[in-house]
């Protein structure tokens, strides 16, 4: 199986949430040119779940990669950049899926005692896959549905070969952020007569930074981030409609309340102080990761005897990963892979290093021999 190439077609052709459609033909005319003796296809939106049945199975055993890309323009100069302009797999989610076929290809070919399943889920980068994808195991394929499951997430900071994680919390709780203002623009010559939504909006922003500063214990952690913020049409109106959109991290859902709590009230203030209309939307929120503490350790002692991986024991992260989802309800333990790459996860020069292919599906199928 020639992973190189399929990392790069599938780095060729990134979508975003639920939009997979020519990422899950790819994945499916590829599982079809495999022996399909010990395998089981079921399609779920545009994610898939193959299972290849054990020669002596007394459980199951769970892989999952997300498949989606990012709306980030690529800049890495790549001949195998994306062809789909304005989207990118700026996440690493094209090594995720690759990962995972070249595992699947190696579970084929020397089979394991137990039945493996392989999840690939759509929309991870949101609105989030894994609530639904998981509730339709449940409900629909409960064949499918693993025992334990695994998964990992390319680290840009780590060299190929080193494999990062801890027990218990991995990641942490996240919830999107989209907030409107609305009030009345106008003529830029003539302010006294608007309520200047650019303003309100530039105002409101800096409020915002005072919450994890002023309103969360210092022992806890949070994260408010903002990375978009727009307002107005042109340079000489007067803005009447501005918008932010942002993300909230918090390690425990009582702290993502508190935080909630606090923008909807400088909102409050903001619509009173500057005249306007605030509304605010959630979208989708992820709940914390939470590594198996056992299959943690297990997995830790397991990579730090195998040939050619180095075992990192590494700290939590304000990442967000809706496999918090699986987590919640299956023993399961996620772990950082190195790609080695300058630019981190996110960024529009990410260009993992590909020698991760080389090692981690054997890597995986060898683990996988001992739950
Ligand atoms: C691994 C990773 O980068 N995950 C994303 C998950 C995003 C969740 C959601 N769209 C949000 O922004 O809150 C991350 O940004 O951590």
């Amino acid at each position: 199986m020639d992973l190189l190439k399929i990392r790069r077609d599938l780095h060729k052709i990134p979508e975003i949430g639920f939009q997979e459609w020519k990422t899950q033909t790819y994945l499916k005319a590829h599982i079809d040119t495999l022996s399909q003796d010990r395998l089981e296809v079921v399609e779920w939106k545009t994610g898939l779940a193959v299972k290849v049945r054990g020669t002596a199975s007394t459980k199951t055993i769970g892989w999952r990669t997300d498949i989606d890309g990012l709306p980030i323009t690529e800049e890495t100069g790549l001949p195998f950049q994306s062809a789909h302009p304005g989207y990118m797999h700026a996440c690493g989610h094209d090594i995720h899926m690759t990962i995972a076929l070249g595992l699947l290809n190696r579970l084929i070919e020397e089979p394991i005692a137990d039945d493996a399943v392989i999840l690939f889920q759509p929309a991870e980068e949101g609105p989030g896959g894994a609530l639904p994808f998981r509730e339709w195991l449940k409900n629909d394929q409960p064949a499918f549905l693993p025992d334990q499951i695994y998964a990992l997430h390319i680290a840009p900071e780590h060299p190929v070969g080193t494999v990062a994680t801890k027990p218990g919390l991995l990641f942490a709780n996240t919830s999107e952020l989209y907030i409107d203002l609305h009030g009345k623009g106008g003529h830029a010559a003539f302010p006294h007569l608007t309520e200047d939504m650019a303003v309100a909006a530039a105002s409101l922003l800096m409020q915002l930074q005072t919450i994890v500063s002023r309103n969360v214990n210092p022992m806890d952690s949070a994260v408010l981030t903002v990375g978009k913020l727009s307002a107005g049409t042109v340079q000489n109106i007067i803005a009447e409609h501005a918008r932010l959109e942002g993300t909230i991290r918090t390690l425990n859902l009582e702290s993502m309340l508190r935080v909630k709590k606090r923008i909807e009230a400088i909102c409050r203030a903001v619509e009173e102080g500057y005249n306007c209309r605030v509304s605010i939307d959630y979208g989708s929120s992820y709940l914390e990761v939470n590594n198996d503490e056992e299959l943690a350790e297990a997995f830790l002692r397991f990579a730090d005897e195998y040939a050619g991986v180095h075992a990192v024991r590494s700290e939590a992260a304000m990442t967000g990963e809706d496999f918090g989802y699986f987590t919640e309800e299956l023993p399961g333990v996620m772990f950082w892979a190195g790609v080695d790459s300058p630019f981190g996860l996110h960024h529009s020069k990410l260009n993992p290093d590909e020698a991760i292919l080389e090692i981690m599906p054997e890597f995986i199928h060898d683990f996988f021999r001992t739950r």
